[in-house]
């Protein structure tokens, strides 16, 4: 590859921070704060392309059962487009807790709100997103030896969320400003400074099909498109919604994202949902057992629009895997990994690796909120239980040394609905061990964990990685052409408590290794080599 090149439009000013073009009103967004000096990065007027030997170990074992490691290269080609595009979130459950409390954060951090609280004045930000509150380390001051470390969305020329326009459905027709006081989630006096543009947006009307959440919701649904089960009609609906919410607002893409209710599982039944042209077909005939979450993902994937589920059922039946396939669109999930479960995951990867020998965990919660309300129901509940419990299953495997094949951790999930706390989940955890010579740790936990204001910054974090992806090529060789990343974006898994990995390659619930891979991904579309913690610099001289 020839030596790396700036361009007149991207060049690095005196200080050596890289201006790159394509600014767009946000300070944040205006290009990288870095240009990477290589001769394996080329930076052009609309990309960056880099070339990333990828250096692995390959395990086998031989005759005498001895494993044998082999250190692997392979040489990738990644292409990174950097004209930020103007983007569309679409939220399915717009008027819900999450969905109202994203909408007016976006709104408070565009405008650079302050408002008043008991403690005094707050401001806006963007706490609690990956993307907007963390850095990673970009290397070392080779003359003070210190770290040097970025913004994390300073890595790659990313989308900023106070430029998306934010748009949706729900089956209750509440506006958001009315919807975001039936959230109680913010401060009154936010709500004051952002009502007025709330009160514009009216979420569309949406699908639903009263079995597949709780009977208690019932009372919301009144925005809905006719039709209480899937069909081809309400696949094109969605479809137009999103084609028309592109051209009203002049975007160049749009990103849904299921924050709706959690939804039974669907059955998997062959000939009906196994695969593509099945789940189809099943849809042209109004199956009872299409959701409406599939629904809303099959005509994503129709329309090329990324689609991610922050919720726990199994939207993504094997059917519209194979149809994401197919057509090359991009589909992430399952649930939102917001307050319980993110302790739980690092902590049970703190534990474990510390050769420590947890031996049960009791994950119980309550809360009020209308979440907690639908999750009352214990078709709704299973759903939830399913994703809440096996967060810790890579772990647990990935050590022999404490647990025997198919040995693992006592592990219960209790959601309880109190309507007085609403918000504010109330979350109490033992995590029981065994530790040297017979002795125990007990490690009791009670966290207050704000839901919504958790997980409005993980949709935030999983719109601007999703986009990111649809403007990354990779290929292995220099005459073959450039491809996107498979199709379900496993990339994503840091933010979510079941991620969704491709068909046949295996789930990682490490937190650490979540957020190695998306940062170390992201590192490699530049050229970087992945985050070390060897600093052999400071331990060799
Ligand atoms: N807040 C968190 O901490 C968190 C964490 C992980 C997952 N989740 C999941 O995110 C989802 C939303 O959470 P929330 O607290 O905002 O819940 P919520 O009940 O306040 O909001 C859900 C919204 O979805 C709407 N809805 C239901 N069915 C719909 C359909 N078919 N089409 C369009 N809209 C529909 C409801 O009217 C409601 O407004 C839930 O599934 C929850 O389990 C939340
Ligand atoms: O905090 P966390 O474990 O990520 O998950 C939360 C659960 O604890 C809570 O009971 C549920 O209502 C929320 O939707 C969310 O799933």
């Amino acid at each position: 590859m020839a030596p790396h090149a700036e361009t007149d439009s991207g060049s690095a000013n005196g200080d050596g921070r890289f201006s790159g073009e394509n600014t767009t009103t946000s300070p944040a967004s205006n290009g990288n704060l870095f240009v990477v000096s290589s001769p394996n990065v080329v930076y052009t007027d609309s990309e960056i392309l880099s070339k990333y030997t990828y250096r692995t170990t390959s395990v086998t074992q031989n005759g005498a059962g001895k494993y044998v490691a082999t250190p692997k290269e392979t040489v990738y080609d990644f292409k990174v487009d950097r004209k930020i595009p103007k983007v569309g979130m679409m939220l399915v459950g717009w008027g819900g807790n999450n969905g109202t409390t994203v909408t007016a954060g976006i709104i408070a951090n565009r405008r650079g709100l302050v408002w008043e609280t008991r403690e005094g004045p707050r401001a806006a930000n963007y706490y609690g997103s990956v993307i907007m509150g963390s850095t990673m380390k970009l290397g070392t001051d080779p003359q003070t030896m210190k770290e040097v470390n970025i913004p994390f969305h300073d890595v790659l020329p990313m989308v900023h969320p106070n430029d998306l326009v934010i748009g949706g459905w729900d089956i209750s027709g509440m506006n958001l400003a009315n919807a975001m006081d039936r959230a109680a989630v913010l401060e009154p006096t936010l709500k004051a400074q952002v009502k007025k543009e709330m009160a514009q947006m009216v979420p569309l009307p949406s699908i639903y099909y009263p079995d597949f959440i709780a009977a208690n919701q019932e009372d919301r649904a009144d925005n809905l498109i006719p039709g209480s089960k899937a069909s081809t009609a309400h696949v094109e609906k969605i479809r137009q919604d999103i084609r028309d919410f592109k051209a009203q607002n002049n975007l160049d893409k749009v990103i849904v994202q299921w924050t709706a209710n959690t939804e039974r599982y669907a059955d998997i039944i062959p000939n009906v949902n196994d695969t593509a042209e099945n789940l189809l077909k099943a849809i042209e005939q109004g199956h009872e057992e299409v959701s409406p979450s599939t629904v809303f993902a099959v005509a994503c994937i129709l329309e090329k629009t990324p689609f991610i589920n922050g919720s726990p059922q199994n939207t993504f039946v094997p059917g519209a895997v194979e149809l994401a396939e197919q057509h090359g669109a991009f589909i992430g999930g399952d649930d939102f990994k917001s307050g319980q479960t993110k302790m739980k995951s690092a902590l049970v990867d703190f534990l474990i690796s510390a050769g420590i020998k947890l031996t049960s965990i009791a994950s119980y919660n309550h809360l009020g909120n209308n979440d907690g309300k639908n999750l009352s129901s214990q078709r709704q509940f299973r759903s939830k239980e399913i994703s809440k419990s096996n967060v810790v299953d890579d772990m647990v495997e990935a050590n022999s040394v404490l647990y025997k094949k198919g040995e693992h951790p006592d592990h219960t999930v209790v959601i309880k609905y109190m309507p007085a706390v609403g918000d504010n989940k109330r979350a109490l955890d033992e995590y029981y061990a065994e530790i040297f010579l017979g002795g125990h740790q007990t490690i009791s936990l009670f966290n207050v964990c704000e839901d919504s204001l958790l997980a409005s910054p993980l949709i935030i974090d999983l719109v601007l990685v999703t986009e990111m992806m649809t403007r990354i090529g990779w290929r292995q060789s220099s005459q073959a052409e450039y491809r996107g990343f498979h199709s379900v974006l496993s990339i994503l898994s840091y933010m979510l408590k079941a991620p969704l990995t491709p068909p046949g390659t295996p789930v990682v619930n490490a937190l650490a290794k979540q957020r190695g891979a998306l940062t170390n991904i992201f590192r490699a579309c530049v050229g970087l080599e992945p985050e070390s913690d060897m600093t052999l610099e400071h331990k060799l001289f």
